[in-house]
């Protein structure tokens, strides 16, 4: 359907920003993740991602992964897994859990690198519409 098509601009409840540009036929898409999270103090700052959808034929609504590459300015980088749901006043939803891996100083810290949580995504208006 055309609800939940991921294109378009999102905000987590951290307040990040995530502009998905169009989605290939192939269900693939890239972007941007304008992140309001710093581990180590720092600015907001947009970091590359790409991803792929799911387009279920028999309707229903698709799941899809994201990986962000915190550019820069942290050796670090999230996996994001989720589906759409359009929530009871069919407002669409990307509920997400992500694995976020930090670069370590050796394998003994190994065991401290990978954090996980869940995430949720809303569309953020924009001006027009
Ligand atoms: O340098 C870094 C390193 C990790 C970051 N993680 N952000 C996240 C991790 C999980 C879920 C949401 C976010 C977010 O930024 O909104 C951000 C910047």
């Amino acid at each position: 359907s055309l609800q939940c098509q991921l294109r378009g601009l999102w905000r987590n409840e951290q307040d990040s920003l995530m502009e998905i540009s169009a989605v290939r036929d192939n269900g693939e898409f890239q972007g941007k993740y304008l992140t309001q999270v710093t581990l180590a103090g720092g600015c907001a700052r947009a970091s590359p991602l790409t991803g792929a959808q799911q387009q279920p034929s028999e309707g229903g609504w698709p799941t899809f992964t994201f990986t962000v590459r915190w550019d820069k300015f942290s050796n670090a980088t999230t996996a994001f897994a989720g589906q759409c749901f359009l929530d009871t006043g069919g407002k669409e939803t990307l509920t997400t859990m992500w694995l976020l891996r930090e670069a370590v100083g050796s394998l003994e810290e190994d065991w401290k690198a990978t954090r996980v949580g869940r995430n949720v995504f809303t569309r953020k208006r924009t001006p027009k519409g």
